[in-house]
Parts: C-alpha cells; structure tokens; sequence
C-alpha cells in the first residue's frame, strides 16, 4: 500500500553512499546517471571489461542508450571489480540472467549490510520466480527493493518518470524514493514489493498480448491486455499483493506507458508475433531485452499450478511457442468470459427477527 505519511528520509551521508548498478544496458545505465544526479558515489558495470573500456571511452552508452552523455562523475568497470563498497545494490540485468547474479552476489563482496535493489520487470526461471523472494531467501527481507512504474529509460534521464519504489522495510522505501526525487523523478513509496513486481510483469505480458492482437481489432487488443492483467491479478492477489499496486503506477500506469510507446520492446515483439516471426528469433531482432517472452510461459505454468484460471495468459503462451495459430489466439481472446463475481448471499432474517425489526422501529418514523 503507498504511504504519504512518511517522514521525509534524508541519507545520512549525502555524496558519500556508494551505489553499483549491475548491467549496463539501457535501463541501468539510465538509473546510474540518476544515481549521480542524486549526489550517490557511483559505478556502473557491465558484463565485460571491453564494454566497459569502451563506454568509459565513449562517456556514452551507444549500444542501449545512444545520445545519453555518461556524467564524468560515474565510474564504469566490468562486474568482475566486485561490490566490497556498496552500500546500494542494483540490478539491471534481464531476469532470465537473474538468478545467476543474485547467486552470485556474496562471492562478489556485497557487504553484509547492504541493500539490493531490482529493476526486472519479469520472473526467473524455471519456476517464475520473483526476484524479491529469491533476493529475500539470500539476504532478508528488509535489505531488498523493488522499482516499479512507468520509466521508459530514455525519456526517465531527460524528462522523468513515474517510479515506486517498494520494500518490506520503511527505511529502505523511503531512503530510495528520497534517491529519485533528488534526482528529479517522482517516486511514490510502497510497502508491497510482490505486488508491484507481478505489476511490471503483468503489464508486460499485457502489452505482448495487446501487440499481438492490435492488428486484428482494438477491441480484441483491449480484451487480450484486459483479461491477461487479470489473470495475473488473481494470483498476485493469492501472493499477497495489494489491488493498490496493479491499479496505481506500478500496473495501469506502467500498462498504459507500455501499450502507447511506439519503442516498447513488449508490444513490439507481439507485433511481431501476429507477423509469425518465431519467438527465438525476435531478441535478436529487438537488439535488447523482451522479458515478457521469456516470462509468459513462466507464468503460465505458476498460475495453473497455483489454480488460478488463465485461459489467455495459456494461450498467449502457445502462441509464443508457435503452438497456437493466430486466429484461434484472437478467437480465444474475443470469446474468453472471466469468472463471474462471487455474490454473498446473506440468509433471509427468521420470523422473530424480523417481528424484533419491526417493534423496534421509531414510531415517529412508522408511516
Ligand atoms: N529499458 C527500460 O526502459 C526499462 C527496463 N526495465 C527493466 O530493466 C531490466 C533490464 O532491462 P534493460 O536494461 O532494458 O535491458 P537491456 O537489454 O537494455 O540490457 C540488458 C543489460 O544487461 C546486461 N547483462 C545481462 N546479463 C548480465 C550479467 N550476468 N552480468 C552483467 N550484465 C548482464 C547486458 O549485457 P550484454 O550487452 O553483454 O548482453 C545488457 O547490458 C528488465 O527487466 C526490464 O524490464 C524497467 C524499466 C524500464
Ligand atoms: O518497462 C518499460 C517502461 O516502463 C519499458 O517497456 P519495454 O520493455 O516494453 O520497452
């Protein structure tokens, strides 16, 4: 649930907090430059020592973030330099990469206090994981965040973005929205880390749906997002998720920025899907990471096995293994109707209580 009460958090030691951004792709080299706006000591590492020589000879990302000058006050070096002084965390990696480098977290000198933040918008396989709970088993839950919300990366450094920011810890939440509003960008503080985080994924997988349907109607496309979002709400919910998180920022929000930008690499590559591109081949074609591909199977099995009913996220699943033809995935999206709504009926008063109703009525309103 977001909470506006929060004492306002300032860092303790402004400019001499360390922060690391792990992966230097588009959005984390986005979070880095906003990390130095916010006065953080910063590094940004990227998976080799080659990338990482030439992004510090370029001061410019142009592999993921083409035009964005890196400020001369971020470090970049390769992940293999390590975390020993890191007092922030973040992870900017895909999440089918995630597991690998959460595992590897400790071996790389995260100290024993430091907090570590994710940025994926997806699930880790092979059990559709999500990050936070793989981050909570290996450090705790209070040392792990989550950002969530609309923030396409470039547009994020040059005009700002609607972030959330969601922990189990108070501090944490608001030590990291208190790091973005410093940097400019809006960032709403919430304690439903799970929640936001199957939003992100949500909307993703909604976009992929929606992009893989626009071309046969926009009515279909509104369904395909409509029914996917809620499918994947139903078992947020059965998480422990807060309907706060997938109506707010983190969901709609985030659902909207998604399905209208015309560089969403998620639509994009649903787009592709109805054009009958194999999925394999579609990361290649975007050049950068589409989460929801590797995402919707992963989630379409957690749901079945959780008995949440999702007819379209399975769908969209076989559509992404090329096991369902696209008319029959437009013909299930416009044909599904979702569960109906549970009403509670309440028994009837007997015949005493409603003789005790009616005597104990004021008479001055007996008509
Ligand atoms: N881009 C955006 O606007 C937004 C993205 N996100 C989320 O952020 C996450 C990252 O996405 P994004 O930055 O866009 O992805 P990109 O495809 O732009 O970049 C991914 C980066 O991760 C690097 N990487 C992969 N594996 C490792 C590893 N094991 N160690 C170090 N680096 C690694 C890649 O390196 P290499 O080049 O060597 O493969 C690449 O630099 C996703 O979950 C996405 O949904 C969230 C909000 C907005
Ligand atoms: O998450 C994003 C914006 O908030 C980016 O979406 P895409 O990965 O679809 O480009």
């Amino acid at each position: 649930m977001a909470d506006r009460t929060l004492p306002s958090f300032s860092l303790s030691l402004p400019g001499t907090r360390r922060a690391v951004v792990v992966g230097a792709g588009s959005f984390g080299t986005a979070v880095a430059v906003l990390l130095v706006r916010a006065g953080l000591r910063t590094t940004l590492q990227a998976r080799t020592a080659e990338q990482a020589d030439r992004l510090r000879a370029d001061r410019e990302n142009r592999v993921y973030l083409a035009g964005v000058e890196l400020p001369r006050e971020l470090r970049v070096e390769s992940v293999e330099s390590g975390l020993a002084r890191a007092d922030l965390v973040f992870l900017g990696v895909p999440s089918r990469g995630l597991d690998a480098v959460i595992r590897g977290l400790t071996g790389a000198g995260l100290p024993p206090r430091a907090a570590v933040v994710s940025l994926a918008k997806g699930l880790v396989p092979p059990d559709g994981t999500a990050p936070t709970i793989l981050l909570r088993d290996g450090f705790g839950a209070d040392r792990v965040a989550v950002i969530g919300g609309p923030a396409h990366a470039r547009e994020m450094v040059a005009d700002g973005a609607g972030l959330v920011a969601a922990s189990a810890s108070q501090e944490l939440a608001a030590t990291l929205a208190g790091v973005f509003t410093r940097a400019g960008v809006v960032c709403e503080v919430s304690n439903d880390p799970i929640g936001v985080e199957l939003a992100g994924a949500a909307k993703n997988a909604a976009a992929l749906a929606a992009g893989a349907t626009e071309g046969q109607g926009l009515n279909a496309a509104g369904a395909a997002a409509g029914h996917i979002f809620a499918e994947i709400w139903r078992y947020a919910e059965a998480q422990g998720a807060r309907p706060e998180s997938f109506i707010g920022l983190a969901g709609t929000g985030d659902l909207v920025a998604t399905a209208l930008a015309p560089q969403s690499r998620n639509r994009r590559a649903g787009e592709l899907l109805a054009e009958g591109v194999a999925s394999h081949e579609i990361p290649q074609r975007i050049g950068q990471a589409v989460e929801s591909l590797d995402m919707v199977p992963l989630l379409a099995r957690a749901l079945g096995a959780n008995g949440v009913e999702a007819p379209v996220t399975g769908g969209l699943s076989r559509l992404i293994a090329g096991e369902l033809p696209l008319d029959a995935w437009v013909a299930l999206v416009r044909t599904t109707v979702p569960p109906p709504a549970r009403w509670i009926r309440r028994p009837r008063p007997g015949f005493w209580a409603r003789m005790r109703a009616r005597f104990s009525r004021d008479p001055r309103q007996a008509s």
